[in-house]
């Protein structure tokens, strides 16, 4: 609620009770002094009356038949009680046929109260006596009294409608800073903040959250939050879980997925974004709602992936590196076991690619190697995966082969492959190259085991004339390949310049 229409609602309720109370103090007072005046005049009527009657009844008792003709007697009987104080009435005696005998002369202002006494002679009935009096000065006092009370209660009015509501405007004031305050964090955090009722009806977005999700928090106040906020698995492009939603169930802080993708609802943008949700609670402890805190992580996750891609890749051919095959053959290895089948590894080195460097440059010899690496992966399933180790030097895992047999297929594959020329910068460029194969488990449970295998068979190919596959047996440890390898590293710490003399 906007504390503006608070303002105003408690504003109408002071008002309604200040009048009411006002009205109460200034008119209470007039109408109770009004009800006694009016009992009391009532009351006197009645008993002045009676009054009169026995002084009548004693001139009616010594003229019993007569005294209706003794006006001037009566008169005079019914002025007496004004001498002893009662003048503001008017005394009247009638007589048999309620004809008006007698009547004391006082003038009176209406409106007038009356009180009537019968007459009697010997126990009848001969007439009938009245007395009157002017309610006025009864009306004059308690106009006197509601005028008053009237002021007072203008006062009371003044009073009850403005103190409270001074102190209630200094603490909507408050209220309203302290949520300005509030809103301005909300609005200049880097973070998206979403807010939802204990029903996940969103409530609020940031700007930051409409920015992420598409909608403006006009557009999806009182919307279901998975409406708004549309999360997948970045892995398995299935719906996440909504984070509000856990967080309501169990009434604790929730942590986000990981690898939760949120796409906007505007351009379906997809953002990687990370973090929590948290309940909303009274001071009793109840749910009032939950607040989700997230933030886009798409450039860190990138950045991340760049990373893993350079740690895991070669940067010239963009291949799987030493460090990716082994993950690639241990998880080969562990599937085969799984499946009961066979893993591959082909052990490849290009044959005399140091002619080609040395003739040509280097530039060209990298070109070749990125060729030699397309075409390469054009002679394997897309289960298979090819990795340069370095140099001249690739690997082929060959995952989930029902025997061994199939990894000479694909070694055969890419032997007639590297068979055909290549052209880089006008040179048709001719290679060959020579595979070792090492079969898993048959040739080595173990990683290490199964590399050195297939690198000793792919000597052993060196040493048939090159060009061709070999697939590794015990034999192959023997002295000759042990001179090859022995050669080749000689020759390459050669280039490298790592001989000197002590
Ligand atoms: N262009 C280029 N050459 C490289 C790269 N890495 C290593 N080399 C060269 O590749 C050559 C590898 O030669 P070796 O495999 O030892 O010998 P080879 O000439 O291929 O002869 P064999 O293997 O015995 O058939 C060496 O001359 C290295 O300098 C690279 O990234 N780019």
């Amino acid at each position: 609620m906007q504390p503006g229409s608070s303002n105003k609602r408690v504003l109408a309720v002071l008002t309604h009770l200040a009048i009411i109370i006002a009205l109460a103090v200034s008119a209470v007072p007039p109408i109770l002094s009004w009800v006694s005046d009016y009992r009391h005049e009532q009351a006197a009527v009645v008993i002045e009356a009676e009054i009169n009657g026995r002084i009548v009844g004693q001139l009616i008792n010594t003229n019993p038949d007569l005294w209706v003709f003794e006006t001037l007697r009566l008169e005079e009987l019914l002025a007496r009680r004004s001498d002893i104080g009662n003048r503001n009435e008017i005394r009247s005696v009638f007589g048999p046929d309620n004809r008006l005998i007698a009547q004391s002369l006082d003038e009176l202002k209406p409106p007038l109260i009356a009180g009537r006494a019968p007459l009697f002679d010997s126990g009848r009935q001969v007439g009938t006596i009245q007395v009157q009096r002017s309610l006025r000065p009864a009306i004059i006092s308690a106009l006197w009294i509601f005028l008053a009370s009237s002021v007072f209660g203008a006062s009371v009015f003044v009073v009850i409608r403005n103190l409270p509501l001074r102190t209630l405007r200094q603490v909507f004031t408050a209220l309203a800073e302290e949520k300005e305050k509030a809103q301005i964090t909300l609005q200049s955090i880097g973070d998206a903040v979403i807010t939802t009722d204990a029903q996940m009806r969103i409530e609020y977005l940031n700007p930051i959250a409409e920015r992420l999700t598409g909608w403006t928090t006009a557009q999806a106040f009182g919307r279901a939050m998975d409406d708004v906020f549309k999360i997948y698995n970045e892995k398995s492009r299935l719906p996440a879980t909504n984070p509000i939603q856990e967080c309501l169930e169990k009434n604790q802080i929730v942590e986000m997925e990981n690898h939760t993708i949120l796409v906007r609802h505007t351009d379906q943008q997809e953002f990687h974004i990370e973090d929590s949700a948290a309940p909303i609670r009274r001071t009793d402890g109840s749910v009032l709602g939950a607040v989700m805190v997230f933030h886009d992580v798409t450039d860190r996750k990138a950045a991340q992936n760049r990373l893993q891609h350079i740690a895991f890749h070669d940067t010239l051919t963009g291949l799987p590196n030493r460090a990716l095959f082994r993950k690639k053959l241990s998880k080969a290895m562990i599937d085969a076991r799984f499946m009961k089948k066979h893993a591959g590894v082909l052990f490849l080195d290009l044959d005399r690619f140091k002619t080609i460097n040395d003739s040509l440059g280097h530039a060209i010899g990298d070109e070749l190697l990125v060729l030699v690496a397309k075409r390469l992966e054009q002679c394997i399933r897309e289960s298979d995966v090819i990795c340069r180790m370095g140099g001249d030097e690739f690997t082929a895992v060959l995952n989930s082969i029902d025997m061994p047999d199939n990894a000479g297929s694909v070694a055969s594959k890419i032997v007639e492959s590297m068979a055909k020329p290549f052209s880089i910068q006008g040179h048709e460029l001719r290679i060959s190259t020579s595979i070792g194969i090492a079969v898993y488990p048959r040739d080595g449970e173990d990683l290490d085991d199964l590399l050195k295998n297939a690198d000793a068979a792919m000597y052993y190919a060196k040493g048939q004339g090159r060009n061709n596959y070999q697939y590794f047996h015990a034999d192959m440890s023997s002295k000759a390949v042990h001179d090859l390898q022995m050669d080749n590293a000689l020759q390459a710490a050669l280039e490298n310049n790592e001989f000197f003399l002590e």
